[in-house]
């Protein structure tokens, strides 16, 4: 008889037992392990998700990276990130976005994995913006990070505080027409340095076009002599040196160059550090690294340091051994920026008021030295790129300047010749011409200080606005001025109706013309259309009157001298390598000296 209880074998329990068991813990497993993997999917989701700014139009984005893939595959193929931004602008309108990494999301909020950048890409709205609205977008941050570690108290670097505004009073003078004047000779001279290595390479060469030299270099060198020579009194000799290595040499290829001066190359490391740190994704490390973990820019930055100040005891014991203490201070008699300093260094002791300390002084001579050799290196080596492709711009600059100046076959010009808009108004029309089409500083950037609103966005308080000025004064035609003219319903009130140029014309907005800037009777017309090669406002360029001297002289100078023959596209392609600035990757010249070619 049984019990009704089916007793079962050890085993067999044992098994039964063990079958189930595993049964039931994969099924709690399964549950657990799913609302785990649901769990995580969704933090991954909330936090991998690039985050834009609502409302803003943006590319497709991808998770964790947002527009970083683009971003960098525009780098690449075209040399410049700041296509990137030109290309979404041109796709998505006049207020847009690129997100790096994770965008507006909390964790780049709270750990930095990235931000949402804004581009305004209208040329009216970013006059407002760099001018009329400088209370809510101060300086860029990450743009200012770039420059905080080789001159942590010059304007490049500083915010726009008390510090900052002492320091562009007190170095503004600089910039004024009686102070530009005197520095002319000095600039002058450096520029017939450069025209007569040019000769001699220009003898040197063969009659094939593709005998051309290389002046990459020689016109960095040259605006580094520059700005050596107006800022501490005396050149590096970059291009003495060069010249006088070609005429001791006549074996010497036309583009065969000697070593360049040390002074030279620790200025050069210190251009391509600030320029390496422009695709470095958390900005606000790069001071700290490059001063902790870059020797070649610690050397660099030690020995140019040790000039300055070198140069700034001499400059101090020369000024009171020749007595000009007891001078007049009005008399300003400076030719250079450290004996201005010395000037005002007088004045403000008399006065009692604040002068610069020697750290400032030495990080603002060293903007100075950076802040103006690079940008206008650029631009002239864009220059002779475009004029090698357009005889007739060079034959009808030359005429203009031997007609009206004819003083310019015998003598360098002065400063009121050369700045004399009126008097040679091809001049000014192919400079600023070549500072529209060379992309020379392709964007600039300013972050919000507040919550604000732009062209209808709302835009939140520490989001950067890039300002693709290379493009907009390339690009802003009166194909889309219904666009344009239809945005002064969203427009601030301090930009409503208030266009101050007039636009391209779509047929030939991407075309080198320098025509564009003259009126019917030939006169010169700044405003003819956008351009901003210089930004605006208080932010904007310190430099830019120096800068058009030296352009002016420049074009002047070479331009009475040679005709750049036209040579081979592959010599003279628009390839480019962007750092702070938009570089060429090429500049090679055929110069003939004009008597030769009348000789043709
Ligand atoms: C063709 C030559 C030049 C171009 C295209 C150029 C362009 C620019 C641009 C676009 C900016 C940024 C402005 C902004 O953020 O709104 C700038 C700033 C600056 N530039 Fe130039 N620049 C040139 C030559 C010079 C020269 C010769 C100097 C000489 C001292 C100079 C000194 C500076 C300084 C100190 C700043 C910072 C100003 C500030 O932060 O307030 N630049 N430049």
């Amino acid at each position: 008889m049984t019990t009704g209880y089916v007793i079962m074998p050890r085993e067999k329990r044992g098994k039964h037992l063990c079958f189930h068991q595993p049964f039931l813990m994969d099924a709690t497993s399964l549950v657990l392990g799913a609302s785990f993997a649901l769990a995580i999917s969704l933090v991954v989701y909330q936090v991998g998700k690039p985050t834009p700014l609502p409302l803003i139009p943006h590319n497709k984005l991808k998770w964790f990276v947002g527009d970083i893939p683009f971003l960098t595959k525009m780098a690449t193929e075209k040399g410049a990130i700041t296509y990137a931004f030109d290309d979404t602008a041109t796709r998505l309108g006049p207020v847009s976005q690129v997100v790096v990494g994770l965008g507006a999301s909390w964790a780049s909020r709270i750990f930095g994995f990235g931000q949402a950048i804004v581009i305004l890409a209208d040329s009216q709205e970013m006059h407002d913006v760099l001018v009329n609205r400088a209370t809510e977008f101060d300086r860029s941050k990450s743009i200012s990070a770039l420059f905080a570690g080789t001159l942590p108290q010059g304007m490049l670097a500083l915010p726009t505080d008390d510090q900052f505004k002492h320091h562009k009073r007190y170095l503004g003078i600089t910039m004024t027409n009686p102070y530009l004047a005197r520095m002319t000779p000095r600039i002058v001279d450096l520029m017939q340095e450069l025209v007569d290595l040019w000769s001699v390479g220009a003898k040197r060469l063969g009659s094939s076009s593709t005998d051309v030299i290389d002046v990459l270099n020689d016109i960095r060198l040259a605006t580094i002599d520059v700005i050596a020579s107006i800022t501490f009194g005396t050149s590096f000799n970059g291009v003495r040196m060069s010249l006088d290595f070609l005429e001791a040499t006549p074996i010497a290829a036309p583009s065969e160059r000697p070593e360049i001066p040390k002074l030279a190359a620790d200025l050069e490391v210190l251009l391509d550090t600030i320029g390496d740190g422009v695709l470095f994704p958390a900005p606000s490390f790069l001071p700290w690294l490059t001063r902790n973990f870059n020797r070649k820019w610690r050397k660099a930055i030690m020995s140019t340091h040790d000039y300055l100040r070198g140069r700034l005891y001499a400059a101090r014991a020369e000024y009171v051994s020749e007595g000009r203490e007891s001078e007049k201070a009005a008399a300003n008699q400076a030719d250079n920026v450290l004996d201005m300093i010395l000037e005002r260094e007088k004045e403000d002791r008399a006065k009692g008021t604040e002068t610069l300390s020697e750290a400032e002084l030495i990080d603002e001579l060293t903007t100075f030295a950076l802040g103006g050799s690079e940008t206008t290196a650029t631009t002239m080596q864009w220059s002779v790129k475009m004029l090698c492709k357009h005889p007739d711009v060079q034959r009808k600059l030359r005429a203009e300047l031997l007609t009206n100046l004819p003083a310019i076959a015998a003598r360098p010009p002065t400063f009121a010749e050369i700045s004399d808009e009126a008097n040679l108004p091809y001049l000014s029309a192919v400079m600023y011409e070549i500072l529209r089409c060379s992309r020379t500083a392709a964007a600039v950037a300013r972050d919000t200080t507040r919550d604000t609103v732009l062209l209808g966005y709302p835009i939140p308080k520490g989001t950067q606005v890039l300002m693709p000025i290379g493009m907009v004064q390339q690009m802003e035609s009166d194909g889309a001025k219904d666009v344009t003219d239809g945005l002064d319903a969203v427009r601030s009130a301090s930009s409503k109706q208030r266009r101050r140029t007039g636009y391209w014309s779509a047929k030939d907005v991407h075309a080198f013309n320098p025509e564009r800037w003259l009126r019917a009777d030939g006169t010169f017309n700044p405003n003819a259309g956008p351009w901003l090669p210089f930004s605006f406002g208080f932010r904007g360029c310190f430099g830019q009157k120096l800068a058009l001297i030296e352009l002016r002289l420049f074009l002047s100078m070479i331009q009475v001298n040679f005709f750049f023959d036209a040579i081979p596209e592959e010599l003279n392609t628009w390839k480019c390598h962007e750092t702070v600035t938009n570089h060429p990757q090429q500049c090679y010249i055929r110069p003939i000296p004009w008597e030769s070619m009348e000789k043709l």
